[in-house]
């Protein structure tokens, strides 16, 4: 598709996104009682519901065509085939591999030209995974004094800890085998929480790193790996360490056992891990048939996504609701809505995913971005974020498109409280479109017995301007096939915007600059240490941390 395609694609789209009343919604609705029916899909077990967006036929014509200038099904298939398409980077991508059989026989392209085997050495991995999860379970892999393992502690940050922990969070329940707990923060406030509930003698660390160079995991690392051995001793200490990770050197010299390093191969990104080795710790917390029913949801997914046509296609409609509502509409934020509190951790999840991902301003070639790309992403569980952030949602000064994820079953038996979960789910997504006009609310209020002046004094405050954007997606029931799905759903998302707006989806070099900086203010922190050459802010901040330190300036 030839760049001339490509802008009369965008100006196709900016054309309609800025018609007169291109973002009305409720009209749509008049103008088009079907409505529902052509703007929802199914894929897998998801419903994915666009009516409450402005997106009307004529818009979707054009995002679709935007997709298809942007090539992103070619991209699509560039992944899927192994090619370099973490450009950045020169790496394949191939997360996809990870959750695919040995039969779907996924290859990576290397920088020299050459191709290796993906498919093979995943299920290796994972039928390492599988033998070493069963027999810690079976009392056959024991501690160093002899007792079953009954805590596994997950030691990693980012997406090492991100994608595991909030897979746990939604799977673990009362009769899961083992319970799963994580360290990331460099903080030991945070070690600090959770040493008093373990007890190292029963206690399976695994050290999650892609590198095994990351600061903060390695700090952490070495600070449970003290607590083991003052217990354990250092020989039994060892028998309590598992490494996940790409860098069996390091593993090695931090005196992990050869046989408990469980690794992985770069073309699996950081935010795409927790489907590789990194996470072993929801095979251990929650057992090995629910982790590959997670992997099969998310292979279901990863199927739909590269075999249903365009205007079909979950990930690809995702992903453009998101190009028309930052590129068409202007708006830059988004809010992640689960109600489901076993995905409580989800929203932090996608912004990892989302936001390290789509956070670039710089083309695949190098030059500036010409338009907005990743927005903003933030979210609670409903019905918490009603009592924390919806008021801006739908009364602030900009319209944030939001994502409601609803689960028409539950896993517990309070058929009450579960009515009340959907009922407000489904009531915020009805207020953010409905709104409420002036007449309504002065009836209201005049049937409650407000005095005139008080109606007159209140009536703007109560009013809702309504015409704002959202997005929902029912699953039948929350269980690891389910999550998997909607994992990968998200993943693919991301892929598709990366295509849509010419950005590597896969580096994050953003990263770097905070982390060099931090290696050289650290020794400026330390007793002896003098305060480096700074901008005078950085300075005053750093002296009068060591002033309240008492320490020398
Ligand atoms: O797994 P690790 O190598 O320890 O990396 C952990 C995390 O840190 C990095 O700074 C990146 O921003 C993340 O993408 C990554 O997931």
């Amino acid at each position: 598709m030839t760049p001339t395609a490509r802008e009369a694609a965008w100006t196709r789209l900016m054309s309609l996104a800025r018609r007169p009343g291109a973002a009305a919604i409720r009209s749509l609705f008049s103008r088009q009682p079907d409505r529902f029916e052509k703007f929802h899909w199914q894929g897998g077990d998801i419903l994915l519901d666009l009516s409450k967006t402005s997106i009307d036929d004529d818009a979707m014509r054009a995002l679709l065509g935007l997709a298809e200038a942007m090539q992103v099904m070619p991209a699509r298939d560039a992944m899927a085939a192994g090619e370099l398409v973490n450009n950045t980077e020169n790496r394949a991508v191939l997360h996809m591999a990870l959750r695919a059989p040995r039969s779907a026989g996924f290859h990576a392209r290397t920088p020299d030209g050459g191709c290796e085997d993906a498919s093979d050495e995943v299920a290796d991995t994972l039928a390492a995974m599988e033998r070493f999860t069963r027999a810690v379970h079976a009392g056959e892999i024991r501690s160093a004094t002899g007792e079953p393992f009954t805590d596994v502690i997950n030691i990693g940050i980012g997406g090492s800890d991100l994608g595991p922990f909030m897979a746990s969070r939604a799977l673990w329940h009362e009769a899961s085998p083992m319970r799963p707990l994580y360290l990331a923060n460099a903080d030991a406030h945070n070690w600090e929480l959770i040493r008093p509930r373990l007890d190292p003698a029963r206690t399976l660390v695994l050290i999650a790193s892609k590198t095994f160079t990351t600061a903060e995991t390695m700090a952490n690392a070495r600070l449970v790996r003290g607590w083991l051995e003052q217990t354990l001793g250092t020989e039994g200490m060892r028998q309590h360490l598992v490494a996940l990770s790409t860098n069996h050197k390091a593993t090695a010299e931090f005196g992990v056992p050869a046989d408990r390093v469980f690794g992985f191969r770069d073309w699996v990104g950081g935010r795409f891990s927790l489907w590789s080795a990194i996470g072993l710790s929801i095979a251990l917390g929650c057992g090995w048939d629910d982790f590959m029913r997670l992997l099969e949801g998310a292979r279901a997914m990863d199927e739909h996504f590269l075999s249903a046509p365009a205007e079909r296609n979950l990930p690809l409609l995702l992903a453009l609701t998101t190009v028309w509502h930052v590129n068409g509409l202007g708006l830059d934020n988004h809010a992640i809505l689960p109600y489901d509190h076993r995905l409580s951790r989800f929203p932090a999840h996608l912004q990892q995913l989302e936001m390290e991902s789509l956070g670039k301003r710089t083309t695949r070639g190098g030059a500036p971005v010409q338009h907005l790309t990743g927005p903003v992403l933030f979210g609670e569980p409903g019905t918490n974020a009603q009592h924390s952030f919806m008021q801006l949602l739908h009364q602030g000064t900009t319209p944030v498109p939001a994502d409601f994820v609803l689960i028409a079953n539950p896993s517990h038996p309070y058929a009450a409280n579960h009515r009340l979960l959907l009922a407000n789910g489904l009531a915020q997504a009805e207020a953010l479109l409905r709104g409420r006009g002036e007449e309504d609310v002065r009836a209201e209020m005049l049937a409650a017995g407000k005095t005139p002046e008080e109606i007159e004094r209140l009536l703007p405050h109560r009013v809702f301007p309504g015409d704002r954007p959202s997005t929902t997606l029912v699953l039948p029931r929350l269980d690891a096939h389910t999550l998997g799905q909607l994992v990968a759903l998200y993943e693919h998302k991301v892929f598709c915007l990366g295509a849509l707006w010419d950005i590597d989806a896969f580096d994050q070099w953003g990263v770097e600059l905070g982390k060099q900086l931090s290696t050289s203010i650290l020794p400026e922190l330390l007793p002896e240490g003098r305060v480096g050459p700074h901008d005078p802010s950085t300075t005053g901040l750093i002296q009068q941390l060591r002033a309240w330190q008492g320490l020398d300036l």
